[in-house]
């Protein structure tokens, strides 16, 4: 039985009405839930705001929105003391945490939620902001500018890798220099950096074998020129090629806990599928710092 719980809704979020769902779910977790508020967000940073102010109030807050709604919430709550549990009910377009934690169905979700299945997730910091799942640089940000333009009510939640792939057509290189908190130098040239916490980015599955979202360990991900037509054949195969991990020339991996990166030129970081920052940028991992609801398969 949860005591107070907030469930945050997001309309914008996604393709869909949310009505029938809230009418579907609601009288579900009504009876595990003795004071039950709903909140549906008017704008963005409505559900950041909301978490900051709950976060010490309740002992459980539900997001019914995607990734970016998520994204808000892990900064609202990383801001203060209160930290809740957090369930996500999925009704993003690409809903990529709720992968890694099993969650991607929303009816996995509820039953997870009554069952009281939680995990404790790192997070990672992003200079004076947070992220649960990703974040990078170069062809990331060219694919996720594209969504925001035309793709993403066209095409749901492949919007992501199909201007994914659209974007590796023409990657344009930058230079890098990454510094880890144990002194490891590594500098040349990528067309992306992707830094992940969770498995998941537009929906694909890139490091299911390799990551997992308590392991303390941020996986930084150099992709070189050579490894972009790799990428751009896993996203249409829409799978995971184990193969791809094994390339050094194409794609380098380093294991930290913290790090700073410098580019050339400045460069936008997606966070999260959010745009919200530019090189320089120091990551570090809080370990095991936020409980979230997780399905056991
Ligand atoms: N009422 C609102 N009107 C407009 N935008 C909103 C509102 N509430 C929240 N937002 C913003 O909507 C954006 C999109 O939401 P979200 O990322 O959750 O969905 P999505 O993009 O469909 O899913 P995903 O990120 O999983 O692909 C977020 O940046 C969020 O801040």
């Amino acid at each position: 039985m949860y005591t107070k719980a907030l469930l945050i809704y997001n309309q914008a979020a996604g393709q869909g009405e949310l009505e029938d769902l809230l009418k579907d779910i609601v009288p579900k977790l009504a009876p595990s839930i003795k004071e039950f508020t709903l909140y549906q967000t008017e704008k963005a940073g409505d559900t950041e705001a909301l978490c900051v102010e709950n976060g010490s109030k309740v002992d459980l807050i539900l997001i019914m929105g995607g990734d970016g709604t998520v994204h808000e919430c892990v900064n609202g709550l990383m801001q203060q003391a209160g930290r809740p549990i957090v369930g996500i009910l999925p009704t993003g377009t690409c809903n990529d945490l709720s992968r890694s934690l099993n969650c991607s169905k929303i009816d996995d979700a509820v039953d997870a939620i009554l069952a009281g299945n939680t995990t404790d997730i790192d997070i990672v910091s992003q200079n004076d902001r947070y992220f649960s799942n990703f974040s990078g640089i170069g062809l990331i940000t060219e694919a996720s500018k594209e969504i925001e333009e035309s793709t993403k009510e066209s095409f749901g939640k492949l919007g992501y890798i199909i201007s994914a792939i659209r974007s590796l057509k023409e990657p344009t290189p930058f230079s890098y220099e990454l510094t880890t908190n144990t002194g490891v130098k590594k500098s040349g040239e990528a067309v992306m950096i992707l830094a992940m916490n969770g498995q998941y980015i537009g929906t694909v599955g890139l490091f299911n074998d390799v990551i997992s979202l308590n392991d303390g360990i941020l996986h930084m991900f150099i992709v070189k020129e050579a490894g972009a037509t790799l990428l751009k054949n896993m996203y249409n195969q829409a799978r995971t090629d184990e193969g791809w991990l094994d390339h050094p020339e194409q794609l380098e991996m380093l294991d930290v806990e913290q790090c700073s990166l410098i580019t050339s030129p400045v460069l936008d970081i997606d966070s999260d599928g959010e745009k919200i920052d530019t090189t320089p940028v120091t990551y570090r991992v809080h370990e095991k710092a936020l409980t979230f609801i997780h399905h056991q398969q």
